[in-house]
């Protein structure tokens, strides 16, 4: 049997409890064997993890991974007038070679700070699908569609492509790939495209993603023309279901939160991109407290700007604290867990956290360093004060993706030079 072992490093149990423990991990399979001290198998590759935390990969719950590229491109502007003036405007522009490159860079980032799972939603997904597969991270892929703006054939055609490029991916890359029908959001999408969206999605068992009262501007409208708040619009289209999951939740009243419980439909909270675009404090506590689905992402690199999950985990924290005006709230426990466990359940993945049987997706977090000193609780050093750079090792489904700092499956310099080469281009084409 072709096995990995990391050995020497304290082990992050899913009930948050830490314990020193080696871990051994079947490569063919890619499923952790054994968590334990004294285990006897000779491995045929070995990852030193002494003075290390070894951790479920991070998974990020909702990104749009070639915005990279765009990263410090708009800054400072809300959400509406970001997407309509800079964002969208720029990403006309991109051409499926720039989408490659902004998402192997993204891929990059992601591996060197831990994170080995992720769900996306862009275009010229293709493109993705094989950056994803050779870099050998796990994925919940999508076309987002926007029909706002267009005539009725191209509308039904960028829906369209969401439901064939679900149907087409679901499962690749030796199944680490699986997709989701991507509709942008309740207000760029009209009603009758939704509807058929959700419906041929679930036909095939495939979730629906998509963006839902992120801001007061996308709510307000809802509620004035349907007199009905939006989750509710979305459970009557048949969007509220436990395989589906939603990216912010923002501005969520109680109803709406008892809603997301009872469907089980998993919230995305996106702290750093709420924070920035000034849309508001999710109320990560109640949602919680109802039994709600939460995971962490970063959103896109624009409106971050990065993909570090360590920072999206203490943002997660600071702001579920002044939300609910309580220092107790969303406490150090519980951002770790919604940035793996909650995020993959939320987005329907296997992963999130270190268990015999269980996926072997890894990240192995280099303790010795000041700002992790002294070592009072390696729990709050991962919500309060790791940051992506401590990462050593990745591992992703039993394949090393980045082994001392070095990330083996993509070239990273020759990425970084690519990218550059793709914005000044397209900076030229703009
Ligand atoms: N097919 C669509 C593209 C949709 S992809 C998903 C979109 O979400 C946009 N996006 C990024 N961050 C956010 C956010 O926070 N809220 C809403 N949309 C966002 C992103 O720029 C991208 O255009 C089209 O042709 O316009
Ligand atoms: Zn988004």
């Amino acid at each position: 049997m072709d096995t990995l072992r990391i050995e020497g490093g304290q082990v992050l149990r899913p009930d948050m409890t830490v314990e020193r423990a080696d871990v051994l991990v079947d490569r063919d399979d890619g499923t952790i064997l054994d968590i334990g001290t004294d285990l006897d198998a000779d491995a045929s590759e070995t990852l030193d993890a002494d003075g290390c935390l070894v951790m479920p990969g991070l998974v990020n719950a909702h990104c749009h991974v070639s915005m990279t590229l765009l990263r410090g491109y708009a800054d400072d502007k809300e959400l509406d007038a970001w997407l309509r003036e800079d964002i969208w405007p720029a990403e006309a522009a991109l051409t499926a070679d720039d989408i490659r490159v902004g998402a192997e860079l993204g891929l990059v980032e992601m591996i060197r700070s831990g994170t080995t799972t992720f769900a996306d939603m862009y275009f010229d997904v293709p493109e993705i699908v094989d950056a994803v597969e050779n870099a050998g991270l796990r994925a919940r892929l999508g076309h987002g569609s926007v029909t706002i703006g267009k005539d009725n054939d191209d509308a039904w055609d960028d829906i369209e492509e969401s439901i064939e490029i679900a149907r087409e991916f679901d499962g690749a890359a030796d199944g680490r790939i699986r997709t989701a029908v991507m509709p942008h959001s309740l207000t760029t999408v009209g009603e009758e495209y939704l509807r058929e969206a959700a419906a041929e999605a679930h036909e095939d068992d495939i979730p629906v993603h998509y963006h839902a009262n992120e801001t007061t501007d996308e709510v307000d409208p809802i509620v004035e023309e349907r007199d009905e708040r939006p989750l509710s619009y979305a459970k009557d289209l048949g969007m509220l279901t436990e395989r589906d999951f939603i990216a912010h939740g923002v501005h969520v009243d109680d109803e709406e939160i008892a809603l997301l419980a009872e469907t089980g439909t998993g919230v995305v909270h996106c702290p750093a991109s709420n924070m920035k675009l000034a849309s508001g404090m999710a109320p990560v506590q109640d949602m919680l407290d109802a039994g709600v689905t939460v995971g962490i992402g970063t959103d896109g690199a624009a409106s971050n700007n990065d993909l570090d999950m360590f920072d999206e985990m203490r943002d997660a924290a600071m702001i579920g604290k002044l939300a609910a005006d309580d220092a107790s709230a969303v406490a150090a426990e519980d951002v770790v867990r919604m940035g793996t466990a909650g995020s993959a359940e939320a987005i329907g993945l296997p992963g999130g956290a270190l268990e015999v049987g269980g996926v072997a997706d890894i990240a192995v977090v280099d303790l010795d360093a000041p700002h992790l000193t002294p070592a009072n609780d390696l729990v709050s050093h991962l919500a309060y004060a790791a940051r992506g750079s401590d990462v050593r090792h990745t591992v992703c489904d039993g394949q090393v993706l980045m082994r001392d700092r070095e990330v083996l499956t993509l070239d990273q310099a020759a990425v970084m030079q690519r990218a550059r080469d793709a914005v000044a281009a397209l900076r030229d084409r703009i």
